[in-house]
């Protein structure tokens, strides 16, 4: 059983109205393919990147994977809980960092954290809470509201919300994204320790050289297509440099199907 599986996931988003016509008229066309036919599968204790440019379909992938959107065909699972059959299960097995900071501003954060322990039916998580905060650097914060927090630490406390019911796998979706030096060291620090402890950790990110240096395999994205997915050590050999280079001569190739697939 893997931690995470695609089986030829694709994923149409329904059209949408545009225009003043879209006022009185239902949209019509064919929608947007945003992924397709997309297949791998990530192992326990994995540090797994899904990497491409802006639109490649990461973040759908991700929804797909939460559960927050359905695949038009093809199925997925988390620990082999299949994320639209067995919902529950495959959502409680999994913690998502989400790419926009969304939080609701009335809340402190360890009200926040309670809350969201609450979703997963955690009641006295409060020592757990507590080791979370200190790890992320949070725990003078704990009392304080969220929307008095920086956008940094906003970010700290997604983190923390995706690992309040101790999930084996945890996605993450650009978590560095505007993020400090600091915190990025102290924030990859944490999450390699989760990994470590056995955590399989999935993350997408536009810093190349954060996936280079902690993830062991990769895949790429490009127009909603899987075009490479392999160990990140063979990719580096192969582009004989960088993984940046690696990427841009993948990005760059007129191959429209998988170019460096290998499991
Ligand atoms: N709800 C939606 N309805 C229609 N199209 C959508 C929707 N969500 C995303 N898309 C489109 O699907 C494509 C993939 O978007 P997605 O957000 O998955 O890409 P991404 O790889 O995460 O990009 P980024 O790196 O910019 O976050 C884009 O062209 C986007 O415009």
């Amino acid at each position: 059983m893997h931690a995470v599986s695609l089986e030829h996931v694709s994923k149409t988003y329904a059209p949408q109205a545009t225009g003043w016509r879209g006022l009185f008229m239902p949209p019509s066309g064919p929608g947007f393919q945003a992924l397709t036919d997309v297949s791998f599968t990530v192992d326990h204790g994995e540090f797994f990147a899904l990497l491409g440019p802006n639109g490649a379909g990461k973040t759908t992938l991700i929804s797909v994977l939460a559960g927050l959107s359905r695949p038009t065909s093809g199925h997925a699972s988390i620990c082999g809980h299949d994320v639209v059959t067995d919902y529950q299960a495959a959502r409680r097995s999994l913690g998502v960092v989400p790419q926009e900071l969304v939080y609701d501003p009335f809340f402190t954060v360890r009200e926040t954290l309670r809350i969201q322990s609450g979703y997963f039916g955690f009641r006295h998580n409060d020592d757990w809470i507590d080791e979370i905060l200190a790890n992320l650097g949070l725990t003078d914060k704990a009392e304080e509201n969220m929307r008095a927090l920086s956008g940094g630490m906003k970010r700290r406390v997604l983190v923390a919300q995706a690992l309040v019911h101790r999930p084996p796998v945890i996605i993450l979706d650009e978590p560095t994204a505007g993020v400090d030096v600091d915190l990025r060291r102290s924030l990859w620090e944490f999450i390699s320790r989760l990994n470590r402890a056995g955590h399989t950790i999935m993350l997408t990110t536009h810093y190349l050289e954060e996936a280079q240096a902690l993830c062991s395999r990769i895949a790429m994205l490009k127009r909603g297509k899987l075009v490479a997915l392999d160990k990140t050590q063979t990719l580096l050999a192969r582009a004989g440099g960088s993984l940046e280079e690696a990427f841009v001569k993948i990005m760059n190739s007129d191959e429209d199907t998988a170019v460096e697939v290998a499991v």
